[in-house]
């Protein structure tokens, strides 16, 4: 397949910056001139992600940071004939620089899991290096919008609210936790076992992003197609586990990073549209939501404005399948919070 067939899904942004037909900034009105920072820029995702981040034609700077390595990185991909500048950043000193006059920071920051660790297990590592970068962002970039993947995504999130609080700029439009990858995978899984065209498919995923939280909605998925009980359960479980399918597979190597940084970039891509006013751009994210009462951050469908988060949209009608599915998460997802929140409140 060629690069250009493989890209054809992603945005004109996206599209026209891959396929070389554009090699002039894009001007203010279709939304370029985007300075975006990737924080883990020389990790397993952050490398992939800076890459596709470079791409972007809405992408004018692309900062790179990292405790380490991002100087080669930067120096890397800063070849490629796109318009977007790429420069790295590396260590504390370097970091406000690296964040000064961003519109958007995507975080991949922090480690990755290894077979049999659950992704709670990494909060221990991540959650004093999400804090510190987000607490970051708020002094030198407090209008940005933050795009969190570093797990486990279902503490770090109300970490960075909480940090974002304290720091007084707060403002939950621009928080968004990346469960894109989840939306992917159930879109692959599906259009294979539906016989149907993968570019074609949608699947609401709702929740979190960690097992059991993971919530796949297949009845909601179009185009519609007849699945047995058994073919929807499999197809759950294996979204549930798509994480752990490919810690395993990668044998202590580290967990998903080219399908996250497509599904980064693909998140990205959308949060700079909604900044261009952009009409229609819609993606699951885990965000403080309303939704669920009792569970202040919770994904569901969002659409992506000027502002962040322009709308958050209800979960919709649910089997009673997937509504056990939905009962059995709460406990899980709320512990989650609950211990992200207080980490901030005990420790900052
Ligand atoms: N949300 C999702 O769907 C999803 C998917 C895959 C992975 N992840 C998570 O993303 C994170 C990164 O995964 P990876 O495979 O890229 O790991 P990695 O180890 O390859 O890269 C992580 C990078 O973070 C850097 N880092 C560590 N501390 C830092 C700090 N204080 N400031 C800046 N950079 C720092 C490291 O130097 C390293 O380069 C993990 O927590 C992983 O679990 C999330
Ligand atoms: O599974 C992991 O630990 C990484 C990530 O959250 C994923 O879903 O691939």
């Amino acid at each position: 397949m060629s690069l250009r067939h493989a890209f054809s899904k992603l945005s004109p942004a996206l599209k026209t910056s891959v396929s070389g037909a554009r090699t002039f900034a894009a001007s203010a009105a279709e939304g370029g001139g985007r300075k975006v920072a990737v924080l883990g820029a020389a990790g397993g995702i952050g490398q992939s992600l800076s890459m596709l981040m470079k791409m972007n034609s809405m992408v004018d700077e692309v900062s790179l940071y990292d405790i380490a390595g991002t100087p080669g990185v930067a120096a890397d991909i800063s070849h490629i004939n796109t318009t977007a500048i790429a420069k790295g950043y590396m260590g504390d000193e370097q970091l406000h620089d690296a964040l000064s006059g961003c519109d958007l920071v995507i975080i991949p920051a922090g480690v990755p899991r290894k077979p049999g660790m659950t992704r709670d297990d990494l909060f221990k590592i991540n959650a004093g290096i999400v804090a510190g970068l987000v607490k970051a962002c708020a002094k030198a970039c407090p209008n940005a919008l933050i795009n969190m993947i570093s797990n486990p995504v279902n503490s770090t999130v109300p970490i960075a609210a909480e940090v974002l609080k304290k720091e007084g700029v707060y403002d939950k439009k621009k928080l968004l936790g990346v469960t894109t990858l989840d939306v992917v995978r159930a879109k692959t899984f599906y259009a294979a076992k539906a016989g149907v065209q993968v570019e074609k498919v949608d699947v609401p995923v709702i929740g979190g992003h960690a097992g059991i939280t993971i919530l796949p909605l297949f009845s909601q998925a179009t185009p519609s197609a007849p699945l047995s009980d058994e073919d929807i359960d499999a197809l759950t479980i294996r979204t549930q586990n798509g994480g752990t399918e490919v810690v395993e597979a990668k044998d202590g190597k580290g967990s998903a990073t080219l399908s996250m940084a497509y599904a980064g970039a693909m998140m990205g891509d959308a949060c700079l549209q909604g900044l261009a006013g952009k009409k229609d751009i819609v993606e699951c994210s885990y965000v403080e939501s309303p939704v669920v009462p009792g569970i202040p951050y919770f994904a569901t469908k969002v659409v992506l404005g000027p502002e962040g988060v322009a709308e958050i949209r209800e979960i919709g009608r649910m089997t009673d399948y997937e509504q056990s599915w939905f009962e059995k998460m709460q406990p899980e997802l709320k512990a989650s919070i609950d211990k992200g929140v207080a980490f901030v409140n005990e420790t900052m």
